[in-house]
């Protein structure tokens, strides 16, 4: 298979019609799960010329973390709804790529056993905050003992966005043998696994003190995930974030909102280089990737496209889905006159 579309084909093939509105589906009439993709569509590059050298290289550091490429795995719920190995097999295959994976709250493996499968891969672990915050240290005080090296807090998600497609199919509940197994014997009423428990656990009251109070109990690296107002990312440099994923949750929330490579540019402005600015949303090329990097993006996310590979061929699966992205993109950023994530700027992308 040579492209993310002919993944999402086959693991449409193999998966319950119900599973895969799941995972592709966005909120309402999913505008900003499609503009993600054709914002990317409508943008033009210019490449430089005559910038040749021997050799390129992908890699980067980001917040001490080493990654060979700038294409990171953002977290993204149920992988074990993909495929019976789940997480396992899609930390595995990012190991094997040598990036990093943002595992989820959401997931239905533990986090201590995801560490255990891949010791050698970067684990940053994204987390709902609860109103209990007693609880919410738990998880804290689980995942650093499994190692994870950052928290990614998910800002977005005051309530869960109407899906209509798990609406239609009644999808609302994990099938038996399966659960959120980091919500699992912590807290009172806390046994986790159902989807009434996955919908509990978004909290609206969420302010900038709990990132303060994150802060205060962790010291690791704390990034907000979900920003697209630059006012907010200014906010957040302000209150000590380490660092800001620019998103809209693939869609997933609020429909209507702006395309995350619209609102890139801004913020990248607002954040003036002060801490790292991640983006995820509609990349599913190598050309892709050039454009959030040149528009001042660090690195990547990738969502749905890791869970079709999931889904399509487990491990191999997601293996495949990482080095066809590093491949497209190390050929399209040869072809702007590349030879490092960090050559590329904003005057060679056109609107
Ligand atoms: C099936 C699915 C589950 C997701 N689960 C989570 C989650 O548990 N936590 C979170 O912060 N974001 C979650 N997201 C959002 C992703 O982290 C990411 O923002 C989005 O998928 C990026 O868009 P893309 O799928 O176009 O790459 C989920 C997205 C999908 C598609
Ligand atoms: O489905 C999602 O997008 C998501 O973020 C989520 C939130 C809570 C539980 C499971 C998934």
């Amino acid at each position: 298979m040579r492209t993310i579309a002919e993944f999402e084909a086959a693991a449409r093939e193999r998966l319950d019609p119900a599973h895969y509105d799941y995972f592709a589906g966005g909120a309402q009439d999913e505008i900003t799960l499609r503009e993600n993709e054709t914002a990317f569509q409508r943008l033009r590059l210019l490449p430089r010329v005559l910038r040749g050298g021997d050799k390129r290289d992908l890699s980067l550091t980001l917040l001490g973390a080493p990654s060979s490429m700038p294409i990171l795995v953002a977290p993204t719920a149920f992988h074990r709804l993909a495929h019976p190995d789940g997480e396992l097999a899609t930390a595995r295959a990012a190991a094997r790529a040598g990036t990093i994976m943002i595992v989820s709250m959401a997931a239905t493996t533990a986090i201590e056993d995801i560490a255990a499968a891949a010791p050698d891969l970067g684990l940053w672990f994204q987390l709902y905050l609860q109103p209990d915050l007693e609880f919410t240290e738990a998880i804290v005080r689980r995942a650093e003992n499994a190692g994870v090296r950052a928290f990614v807090v998910t800002v977005d998600s005051p309530v869960l966005g109407r899906r209509e497609r798990d609406d239609r199919n009644a999808f609302h509940d994990l099938p038996p043998g399966l659960a959120v197994e980091n919500l699992r014997d912590i807290g009172e009423n806390r046994s986790g696994g159902t989807a009434s428990h996955v919908r509990d656990i978004v909290m609206s009251a969420l302010n900038w003190d709990h990132i303060a109070w994150l802060r205060s109990k962790t010291k690791l690296p704390v990034l907000i995930k979900g920003v697209l107002h630059a006012e907010d990312a200014r906010l957040a440099v302000h209150h000590g974030v380490a660092g800001i994923v620019v998103s809209n949750h693939g869609g997933r929330q609020l429909d209507t909102v702006a395309a995350t490579i619209d609102v890139l540019p801004e913020i990248a402005a607002a954040v003036g280089g002060a801490v790292p600015v991640l983006l995820d949303g509609g990349i599913r090329r190598g050309t892709d990737v050039v454009k959030a990097l040149a528009l001042g993006a660090d690195a990547v996310g990738v969502g749905r496209p890791v869970v079709w590979g999931l889904a399509a061929g487990g491990r191999e699966g997601v293996t495949q889905v990482l080095e066809l992205l590093r491949e497209d993109f190390d050929q399209a950023l040869a072809l702007c006159g590349g030879r490092r994530p960090a050559d590329l700027t904003p005057d060679q992308v056109r609107r």
